[in-house]
């Protein structure tokens, strides 16, 4: 893979830390020919036998799938410059903040904003799974609000996403504990089903500002997930509805093959909106007659 020789300090002015991740920190930086404005993420390269820093091979598969997927509702990467102590990503900037921390300023969503924000991670988890991509790593601070009075998304830090083909048996303890789905904490195989439960667990927090199957310590927290042990708590859900609900026990299934995939979320009458409905039917009755 060539990359640009020319210098990133040549071409880009650095600003303030927006965010960090896997051994990287993000910054905001303006592009000085053109003062457009990108986040740059700096990831540290792994040297020699040491821990710190990531394997060039995983930072190239993060950049590999980065350029693979271009959807509204997924950061996308604009450059990409190789020195010697790191990779710097110039991605996309969006600057309104993490999803999570729009949610603790609120405490909990109504369902209608829950939902407009859900269809969005939904349409860019759809976009990603179509292409046989798993992000594995969905939580609410990966999700990122474009400012500060938009409700647009982007899904961001696909530094733990795989491309997931049948043959391929991909088992890796990874992502964020109260976040992960019983076949991470097993070590059994991941797959797109894996996302699935995260959305769920996603949902569950929106909906309710509580986190589902988090315990005192993270042995407790694996135990509740693999014994799928949560409940709606009439303190946070007695206001919620049934079909809400619904979308979350229909994600929160052990068996990958069971658990409801992408389409079937956004399909599902919690979210798809009633008018929709009728229109889809109206479209398929129309085919069906001619
Ligand atoms: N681990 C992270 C963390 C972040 C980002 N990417 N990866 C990011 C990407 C584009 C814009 C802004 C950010 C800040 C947070």
């Amino acid at each position: 893979m060539e990359f640009n020789q020319d210098t990133f300090e040549n071409n880009y002015d650095v600003g303030d830390e927006i965010g960090s991740g896997h051994f990287a920190v993000v910054k905001r930086c303006t592009h000085s020919a053109t003062g457009t404005q990108y986040a740059a993420k700096f990831i540290r390269k792994r040297r020699g036998g040491g821990r710190k820093g990531a394997k060039m091979e995983d930072i190239k598969k993060e950049i590999e799938i980065l350029k693979y997927i271009k959807h509204p509702n997924v950061i996308s990467l604009h450059d990409v410059y190789d020195t010697k102590n790191e990779v710097i990503l110039v991605l996309e900037l969006v600057s309104g903040g993490e999803l999570f921390e729009y949610i603790s300023e609120k405490d909990k969503l109504s369902e209608e904003e829950a939902c407009r924000f859900l269809v969005q991670i939904l349409e860019g988890v759809k976009h990603l799974h179509d292409k046989h991509i798993a992000h594995l790593d969905l939580k609410p601070e990966n999700i990122m609000l474009l400012n500060h009075n938009s409700q647009n998304i982007k899904l961001i830090d696909f530094g733990l996403a795989q491309k997931i083909d049948p043959k391929s048996d991909i088992r890796a303890m990874m992502g964020t504990a109260e976040f992960v789905a019983p076949e991470v904490v097993s070590y059994e195989p991941l797959s797109l089903a894996t996302d699935m439960w995260s959305i769920g667990v996603i949902t569950y927090i929106l909906l309710s500002g509580a986190s589902p199957f988090l315990g005192d310590n993270k042995q407790e927290t694996y135990h509740n997930i693999t014994a799928i042990i949560y409940e709606f708590d009439d303190e946070y859900f007695s206001g919620t509805s049934e079909l809400a609900k619904d979308f979350i026990q229909k994600l929160f299934v052990k068996d990958c093959r069971k658990r409801a995939k992408v389409d079937d979320c956004l399909n599902h009458p919690w979210i798809k909106p009633k008018e929709k409905q009728h229109e889809d039917v109206r479209k398929s009755a129309v085919i069906n007659i001619d």
